[in-house]
């Protein structure tokens, strides 16, 4: 098949936190629509690539860009308006707000009009606020989440909330998605359930993801390209049956059970 032109290009990454090399000249490209998956034994460095993508940690060399633009030095924030959001694998919604309230905060960032002007032209505020909750809407009804539209978030059941957590992401209608275990600590229906609602994200609206999993089925499942890493270094990157069968990957799985 094909590849497209990368959307993102990461090249030689380094990071170090004192002694500890958690990221050793690592790069790759994704193209944009892929779900490009990155796996790799604890420790590998997964989350720490994540956290370069979005500003989190400064790798110490090598750099980072999306359609172009370099994020390697920019705040998480400015990363964020690029177009760059993320889910947690331990869930970043507020608790106490309803679940319709997570995803409107998580259009903050595109909300042009601000309090006063708000004030002077409510009028402008009035259509802005109700175009918001149109986009916001069209995503309850993506992850057929309407039945849970008013429930505070700390209520809701495990793979509901893991859901909401990906609407409150996709609210923010990013380019590019950094989805952190999605179905970490799900059964296996919560799992079929949630890999149903990625590929129909994925059908349904223009965005590149990246996929941190430790479920082997979902990442061969889902995935367009994986990469495979092991202490800071890329051991594999290719299809997921190619990765599934390099020797590298295997012994990095197996070699920790031994
Ligand atoms: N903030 C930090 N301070 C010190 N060391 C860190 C920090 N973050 C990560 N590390 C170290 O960097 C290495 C890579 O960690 P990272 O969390 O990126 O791995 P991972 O592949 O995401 O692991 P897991 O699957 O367990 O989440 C590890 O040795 C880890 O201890």
């Amino acid at each position: 098949m094909e590849r497209l032109t990368p959307l993102l290009e990461v090249r030689d990454l380094v990071l170090r936190f004192g002694g500890v090399t958690a990221l050793d000249g690592v790069s790759f490209d994704v193209g944009a629509g892929e779900l490009y998956a990155i796996i790799g034994p604890n420790g590998a460095g997964k989350t720490s690539i994540f956290n370069c993508l979005n500003g989190v940690y400064k790798p110490q060399q090598g750099t980072i860009t999306l359609d172009g633009t370099a994020l390697t030095g920019r705040s998480p924030a400015a990363i964020a308006s690029l177009g760059v959001a993320r889910t947690f694998q331990n869930l970043g919604l507020f608790e106490h707000l309803s679940l319709i309230d997570n995803l409107m905060l998580g259009r903050h960032h595109l909300m042009r009009t601000g309090m006063v002007s708000g004030m002077l032209w409510w009028g402008r505020a009035k259509r802005e606020e109700l175009a918001h909750r149109e986009a916001v809407e069209s995503i309850i009804e993506l992850l057929e989440l309407e039945s849970y539209r008013r429930m505070p978030a700390g209520l809701l059941p495990y793979g509901v909330a893991k859901r909401a957590e990906l609407g409150r992401a996709l609210a923010m209608e990013p380019t590019l998605l950094l989805l952190d275990e999605p179905v970490a600590g799900m059964n296996l229906e919560e799992t079929e359930d949630m890999a149903r609602y990625l590929t129909e994200v994925r059908r349904q609206l223009p965005l590149t993801m990246i996929l941190v999993e430790h479920d082997m089925r979902l990442v061969m499942d889902l995935a367009t390209q994986v990469l495979a890493l092991d202490f800071g270094v890329v051991i594999a990157s290719g299809t997921p049956a190619q990765v599934q069968d390099d020797p590298q990957v295997i012994e990095a799985y197996l070699g920790g059970a031994a």
